[in-house]
């Protein structure tokens, strides 16, 4: 069988939005001081920019141009590619995550030594800047747009011989000041967003590289739900709603998740204290074993103390409180559980890593050993017009002119500019015209004057040739500009629909059933009324410049469609009983086939009919339809056909699951540990196929995971999987649901198949305790409580059995490496103590047999 993921499958499998940078971090600065530029977060590695800053002077000065293009950095991250927003202003080049946010990082144009274009990609050029500093490469959409950078980069940077800038950077950063307790150099807006959190003093003191990272990663969230709303950037982080579940869970009592309490019991103790903790002298962590360092009970989400109000960035001395506490109390606030992982070492938490090695492959000379201050003369022909004119040259003309303009630049270049960049006229030759006849020298000139008129015709056609070509460019650019606009404009107008879509799941249920052969409506799947509005998906709600990361457009994606779906009419092929359920693209119904055949095998299916219209990320919906039809297996929600009918009613047709979600399961009932082995080891079975497959699903919670009749359990909601490849076997894409996240997502590292596992433990807590940790807490700090308490605590672990918590405790380690993988857990005990399917389907109740009445 012929491999459905082809090179021009990949697009559908990389739905997410530009990946984030993935190497560790090193440390936050403890002090602002110029030293600390040095140690900056590598995605800050410019010079990090404070918005708030009244005297930032990357912020001063009119814009002399912006936009989008991507970036990356020699060294370290030499393979990551960045999309960021540039703006160009007298002494500065800055770099924003979209249009609308404050600069993340800066280059100061008096730094930068050279410009030039070089290969690494297309219409792509390097940024030099003095000793210290690493270079970096930026690639644009045309050869138009790459020397229009070029050519206001170079005409602004003093050392390559052209004037002074009037202004001069003063460089901002983040960082955590221990004295103080507070943030320097945060933008306004984190600023912002951190005092609407019920993130701490306490907690900024404990882990202010994960406070930082949070921040970041929520503000961005924040920028993108801004720009789908159309509202202010800078009005709604001070806005920011502390959201809470909309029906009181059951079994919760507390109103509040993980609370400190004698009993709670970490699952996994294991962060190790960060270097800024060290050198502000907070506590040490008290080691559990002598190859284990361990986070005391009452580290974790303490009750919180009174919030000032309004909270002030510059605060009080942290307090050191949080060993004496754990040493006094250590038996019954913290019991640490058995498995030889509890006591690894939180590599994943630190704030000092090791330096990768660099990939041979992405070495490159740095700007020390190769690039030193270039002459004038070096640095004129360096300038991006005298190497547009080297270039066109070599590329147009291939014999050496005696003298004339360059052709590719026909309306600025001087003639003279060609004799720089050609080999030297044939000196030899011209010496032999001294010894020859007067009629001779009259022909040779005579040849000349033909050679030369030759050649200018010849340059001539070229000016035009070029001058068209910067036309056509141009045009191109105008009209990518706008149809991207266009699109941006229809896509803004489908995510408001769809936000409107999910807030109001209940309405809509209300409403009559759309088409004429539904009979009866049918009952709903709740999952995500239940919810809070924020564990939503991610992905989204992503801005439009990073949405489309497919390297498909529109077009495109409808023909890769096309060659997916069945021909045939399905009103023809299927009759519609009822809705069962409604997601964001659309709607669910369960219909019974027409056809013999197929109601030979299937008595029921499920149809999901989607409006492609009105979707915004139609990859997304190709991407799922892709997977489930690559992924046949039990434990997958298969998929059994796909029609298109015009101009866009998408329906996708697959096995129907009668039991519905596993969310409305576990709302209704107390899942015995038995029963719990079982759904996780038939979870485990999907996705071991998946990751066997190198498909990761990056969505795996309660929501999806459906049960038919007779207790099966499969995996579905397949449009955020992403597949690893020989050449990318790592993800940094931020997608998910942030609750049931894996910390290394949360932080932006990179990451693979494991974030599954890690989601199945959350998902195996939801059926333990009717809900994932910190469900109830506002979303920047359950992110934070994610980032920085990794494993997260259980409410009444003297309830459950050794078997389990060891479960809990391999799938929620922190450490990657240490994690268990889906071959590995499913020889797990615990897995072992499952119950028979036809067990859980007595679970099914009202669910199974509501729709088996339809
Ligand atoms: N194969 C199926 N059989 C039975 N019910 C289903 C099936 N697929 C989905 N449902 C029900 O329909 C609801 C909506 O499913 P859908 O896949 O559209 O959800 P979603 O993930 O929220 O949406 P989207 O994928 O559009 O973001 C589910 O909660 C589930 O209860």
């Amino acid at each position: 069988m012929t491999s459905l993921y082809s090179a021009n499958n990949d697009a559908f499998m990389n739905p997410g939005p530009a990946p984030a940078p993935p190497v560790s971090r090193p440390p936050l600065a403890t002090k602002t001081s110029a030293a600390n530029l040095q140690v900056l977060p590598l995605n800050r590695i410019l010079s990090p920019v404070s918005a708030s800053g009244g005297n930032n002077l990357g912020l001063k000065g009119h814009i002399i141009k912006q936009g989008w293009a991507s970036v990356k950095e020699d060294g370290l991250r030499s393979f990551i590619w960045a999309k960021k927003y540039l703006t160009l202003r007298d002494s500065n080049l800055d770099f924003h995550k979209n249009e609308i946010s404050p600069p993340t990082s800066s280059v100061a144009l008096a730094t930068v030594t050279n410009v030039s274009r070089v290969d690494v990609k297309p219409y792509c050029f390097e940024i030099v800047r003095t000793s210290g500093t690493r270079s970096l490469f930026i690639s644009c959409k045309s050869d138009v747009d790459l020397y229009a950078w070029m050519d206001e980069i170079y005409s602004r940077c003093p050392l390559m011989g052209v004037s002074s800038p009037t202004n001069f950077t003063h460089r901002v950063h983040v960082g955590f000041d221990p004295s103080s307790g507070g943030f320097t150099g945060l933008p306004e807006t984190w600023a912002k967003l951190l005092n609407a959190s019920a993130i701490t003093q306490e907690d900024y003191a404990k882990n202010p590289q994960a406070v930082i990272e949070v921040l970041e990663f929520y503000s961005d969230i924040k920028a993108k739900e801004q720009q789908v709303s159309g509202s202010s950037p800078t009005s709604t982080s001070a806005q920011l709603p502390i959201q809470r579940p909309s029906i009181a869970p059951r079994a919760y009592t507390t109103g509040r998740i993980a609370p400190v309490t004698p009993s709670a019991v970490p699952l996994q103790v294991s962060l190790s204290q960060p270097e800024v903790s060290k050198s502000s002298k907070l506590p040490s962590t008290v080691p559990l074993a002598p190859e284990a360092q361990s986070l005391p009970t009452p580290l974790r989400p303490a009750p919180r103390p009174p919030r000032p109000s309004p909270r002030k960035l510059t605060l009080v001395q942290p307090q050191v409180q949080n060993n004496e506490q754990a040493q006094a109390s250590p038996a019954t606030s913290s019991r640490p559980m058995e498995p030889e992982f509890d006591r690894e070492k939180d590599r994943g938490t630190e704030m000092h890593r090791e330096v990768p090695a660099r990939h041979p492959l992405h070495t490159r000379p740095t700007l020390d050993i190769v690039t030193p201050t270039p002459s004038p003369k070096s640095l004129q022909e360096n300038h991006p017009r005298a190497l547009l004119q080297q270039q066109t040259s070599r590329d147009d003309l291939q014999k050496p002119a005696p003298s004339g303009a360059s052709p590719a630049v026909p309306s600025i270049a001087p003639l003279k500019t060609l004799n720089a960049t050609r080999p030297a006229p044939a000196a030899p030759r011209r010496a032999a015209t001294h010894t020859v006849t007067p009629k001779l020298q009259r022909a040779e000139e005579q040849a000349t004057k033909d050679e030369e008129a030759r050649y200018r015709s010849h340059v001539a056609k070229l000016q035009s040739q070029a001058q068209q070509r910067q036309q056509m460019h141009l045009q191109h650019a105008q009209a990518q500009a706008q149809r991207q606009h266009l699109i941006q404009q229809q896509e803004q107008q489908q995510q408001q629909v769809a936000a409107q879509k999910l807030q109001q799941p209940q309405q809509r249920q209300l409403q009559a059933p759309p088409l004429a052969q539904v009979q009866q409506p049918m009952p709903t799947h709740s999952k995500k009324a239940h919810r809070p509005a924020n564990s939503a998906n991610l992905t989204p709600q992503l801005p439009n410049d990073e949405k489309r990361v497919s390297t498909m457009d529109d077009m495109q994606i409808m023909a890769k469609l096309r060659s997916v779906v069945s021909s045939g009419d399905p009103l023809m092929l299927y009759s519609k009983k009822g809705k069962v359920g409604q997601g964001a693209s659309g709607s669910v119904y369960v219909a019974a086939p027409l056809e013999p055949q197929m109601s030979a095998k299937y008595s029921k299916v499920a149809i999901k009919q989607m409006d492609l219209a009105s979707q915004p990320r139609k990859e997304l919906i190709v991407n799922e339809i892709l997977v489930m039809k690559e992924s046949q297996h039990p434990n997958i929600v298969n998929f059994l056909d796909a029609y298109l009918r015009e101009p866009s009613d998408l329906w996708v047709v697959m096995e129907y699951m009668e039991g519905g979600a596993l969310t409305d399961i576990i709302e209704s009932n107390t899942l015995t540990e038995a029963q719990i082995a079982t759904i996780c080891f038939e979870t485990c079975k999907g996705l071991q196929h998946l990751h066997h497959k190198n498909i990761i699903h990056r969505d795996i919670k309660s929501d999806n995971v459906l049960l038919d009749s007779q207790g099966h359990v499969k995996i579905t909601d397949f449009g955020f999987c992403a597949r690893l490849t020989d050449q990318k076997n790592k993800r940094a894409t931020m997608v998910g649901t942030p609750y049931w996240m894996a910390p290394e997502v949360v932080k932006q590292k990179e990451y693979g198949p494991k974030v599954d596992i890690w989601s199945l433990g959350i998902m195996a807590i939801e059926m333990i305790e009717s809900e994932p940790p910190y469900l109830n807490e506002e979303p920047l700090k359950a992110l934070y409580l994610i980032a920085t308490n990794g494993t997260p605590t259980l409410k009444r672990p003297e309830k459950l059995s050794r078997e389990i918590k060891n479960f809990l405790s391999v799938c929620l380690c922190v450490d990657v490496g240490l994690r268990a993988s889906a071959d590995s857990l499913l020889t797990h005990d615990f897995l072992k103590k499952g119950c028979s399917l036809s067990s859980l389907a007595v679970l099914l109740g009202g669910n199974a047999n509501g729709h088996d009445r339809n």
